[in-house]
């Protein structure tokens, strides 16, 4: 086999939309600039009583000696974690928390789970990990005083570990809201310990409190009945007389959760750890509901999430705060890492009292750090400037692919380059991810490439400036059918196994991961070859349908024009008819129903799981509908084996879709239901 002919095409394109390209650990750390206004009600019912040395006290109410305002300088560090990590992510809380004390905070809060990284899936069953997370922490407490951080509070997340029954086998606490099994008959794998989702508030060398999850999300791609034990102590603390409360994401989406607590026993603030991962418009979600959750507080939220991929997660930040009357405070840009503070001045005469002890399904318990107050000149917090919807979709796909290639250790990538529209995204995609100097493409001509393939590819590779290379698969196709004899079906697929075992083989020879192109259009009626096309260690276009890969291509080469770079896709690729080029003339057409069509019903089918009789209704055309329904039902068993890439939508073929691959199930009208399973 010949050698592909590999060197760099063209000048390198000079737009990366996300700067990424040229440093994957790149911070943005713009600090607030916009006025808290937090206080501003007349203090009334007097002073409050001052509370014993540091200890939590049994009582149902306290007060404490502050006069007037309190204010407080707080941080979130919207950070990048890595899964399993545990060093790594506790050196990135030393290295934000020195930048955010040099920034004068005096609490920073890090995301959910911090030093294990989320979601580490079944590592938090292994009592290895989690005995180890739980070191991580008091180290990391150790840490920070000695490098002269322990008058911060630092609240950080970790996988906590008591012994005890596991998830599944613990009581919960009267009136608890959980349910839970008593018994596990014939587990193989009995859970030891109880491993909670926990944050923690680290000051002067130790860790002086913790805060179990309460709410456990088990639904997409949320496992967390299956790890954790739920807490049920609201744990407050006192940071320089301002009553702290912690929670912890989903907490944060029960309306009546420890937010509620949280309001009945009485606290200046509520902080927020996240791991909230990015769908599309999650964010026009975020700001009602964390103001709804200050409203149930009377109290401000600070809500800090994380930020980067994670296998087929990507997380945006979107960090933000509010104060207890819903008032946008200050909040962070999506998709990249971020130091946001924000200046609280606060009255402690809105919280008409401060209680302790039983409150519905919750026990409060209070901890004092430090009562002395601070004084500053507040600064007005940042508010970042949205997104438009294609460039926050564009943004969370490069963030995912550059996460996946990077934290898993790859020096670059290759995929096949055929001039179509879905190899050139993914191509301008992985330059704006990892630059064009780690982007390997291959043409693979075969007998029934047209000519304009050819050249859309070259096209494609010269205006970003990536590595390209052609290898013409017709004398493998040759000596391959010199010996078996395949026909129609077997006979296209074989093309494209022979470029899936090309671009492997360039994958092990050299390093890189292999890319799938494939869309979620074509992921959903299986319209890839099985360990040819399909072949690839990670798809960054899995979870956009193809209606949206013209769309973004559209919109990236607008971007790149309004300023005055080349315009990486070409623009034949985006106006040709879709076509696999597997036989002479072929056309996406001539097997599926129109993109636009196909799209609106896996839209209906997949993402909001709808009946037949509802997509009916919905004015789909019925054989349409029938046709899709059954291409998508059947190709299950190609999904299950299919490379992980970036979810996008609220329902992405992966964690969030578990279908059974052996199922004689077949959506039909209740009338005919019986024929069709026949
Ligand atoms: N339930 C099940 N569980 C496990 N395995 C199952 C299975 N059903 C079939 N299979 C296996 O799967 C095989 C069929 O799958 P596969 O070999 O992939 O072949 P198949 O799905 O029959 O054909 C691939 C289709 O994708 C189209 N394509 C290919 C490449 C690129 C593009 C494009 O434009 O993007 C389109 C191509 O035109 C053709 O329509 C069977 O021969 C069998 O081995
Ligand atoms: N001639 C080719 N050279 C290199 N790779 C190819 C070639 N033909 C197909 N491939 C690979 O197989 C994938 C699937 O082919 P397919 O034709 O569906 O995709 P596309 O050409 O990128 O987009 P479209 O579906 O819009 O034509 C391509 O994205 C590419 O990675
Ligand atoms: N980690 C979590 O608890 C996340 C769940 C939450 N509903 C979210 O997506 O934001």
């Amino acid at each position: 086999m010949p050698g592909p002919r590999d060197g760099r095409a063209g000048r390198s394109s000079a737009a990366v939309v996300t700067e990424a390209a040229r440093a994957t650990r790149r911070r943005d750390r713009r600090v607030g600039n916009r006025t808290p206004v937090i206080a501003a009600r007349p203090v009334a019912g007097g002073q409050r009583g001052r509370a014993p040395g540091g200890r939590a006290r049994a009582t149902a109410t306290r007060l404490c000696g502050v006069n007037g305002p309190v204010q407080l300088r707080v941080a979130m560090a919207q950070v990048d974690t890595r899964v399993g990590d545990l060093a790594g992510n506790a050196a990135l809380v030393v290295e934000w928390t020195q930048e955010a004390a040099a920034d004068g905070a005096h609490l920073v809060v890090f995301p959910e789970m911090t030093l294990t990284g989320y979601p580490a899936e079944d590592l938090v069953l292994r009592e290895s990990f989690a005995r180890a997370s739980e070191q991580a922490l008091t180290d990391l407490a150790g840490t920070l005083e000695r490098e002269g951080l322990g008058g911060v509070a630092v609240v950080v997340g970790y996988l906590a570990h008591t012994e005890g029954p596991g998830p599944a086998a613990v009581d919960t606490p009267p009136g608890s809201d959980e349910s839970v099994d008593d018994e596990r008959p014939g587990d193989a794998n009995p859970r030891r310990g109880q491993p909670r989702n926990a944050a923690a508030v680290l000051h002067a060398g130790r860790v002086v409190g913790r805060y179990a999850k309460r709410h456990l999300p088990n639904y997409g791609v949320f496992d967390e009945a299956r790890y954790f034990v739920p807490g049920s102590e609201l744990q407050v603390v006192r940071v320089h007389g301002v009553d702290v409360a912690l929670t912890i994401c989903e907490d944060l989406w029960v309306e009546g959760g420890p937010c509620g607590v949280a309001g009945q026993a009485g606290v200046d603030l509520v902080v927020s750890p996240n791991a909230s991962p990015y769908e599309r418009a999650k964010d026009d979600l975020r700001l009602p509901l964390v103001r709804r959750r200050a409203a149930e507080a009377n109290a401000p939220i600070v809500y800090c999430n994380q930020v980067g991929g994670q296998d087929e997660l990507v997380f945006d930040g979107d960090s933000l705060a509010v104060s207890a009357d819903g008032e946008l405070l200050a909040r962070a840009p999506q998709f990249v890492e971020h130091l946001l503070c924000v200046d609280l001045t606060l009255d402690p005469a809105r919280v008409p009292q401060r209680r302790e002890g039983r409150i519905g399904p919750m026990t409060v318990t209070r901890t004092v750090l430090s009562e002395e107050p601070v004084a500053f000149q507040p600064r007005p917090g940042h508010v970042a400037d949205p997104l438009s919807d294609c460039e926050e979709v564009w943004r969370a796909l490069v963030l995912g692919l550059r996460d996946f290639i990077d934290k898993n250790g790859f020096p670059s990538v290759v995929f096949g380059l055929s001039g179509g529209i879905d190899s050139a995204l993914v191509a301008a995609l992985s330059v704006d991810a990892v630059g064009a100097d780690r982007v390997h493409a291959v043409a693979l001509p075969s007998r029934w490439s047209s000519d304009h393939s050819l050249a859309d590819a070259e096209d494609s590779a010269r205006r970003l400036g990536l590595h390209f290379s052609t290898v013409p698969i017709a004398p493998m196709v040759d000596a391959f059918e010199s010996q078996v004899e395949l026909s129609g079906t077997a006979a296209e697929n074989l093309q494209a196994r022979i470029r899936g075992t090309l671009l492997m083989g360039l994958s092990n020879q050299h390093g890189h991961l292999l890319l799938a192109t494939s869309n979620k259009s074509e992921v959903a009626v299986g319209y890839s070859t099985l360990y040819g096309d399909a072949a690839g260690g990670f798809a960054p276009i899995k979870d956009v349908p193809k209606t949206l890969v013209w769309e973004l291509s559209r919109w990236r080469n607008a971007y790149a024009r309004d300023r005055g770079e080349t315009e990486p896709i070409p623009q034949n690729s985006i106006d040709k008819p879709p076509s696999a080029e597997l036989a002479p003339g072929q056309k996406d057409s001539d097997s599926l129903p129109s993109y636009e069509e196909l799209d609106s019903v896996i839209a209906d089918y997949v993402d909001r799981d709808l009946g037949m009789a509802e997509l009916l209704e919905r004015g789909h055309d019925p054989e349409v509908v029938a046709r899709v329904l059954r291409l998508v039902d059947v190709a299950e068993f190609k999904r299950r084996q299919s490379a992980p890439g970036t979810k996008i939508s609220l329902k992405a073929f992966g964690r969030d879709r578990r279908l059974p691959i052996t199922n004689r199930w077949r959506e039909s009208l209740p009338s005919v239901r019986e024929g069709a399973q026949a």
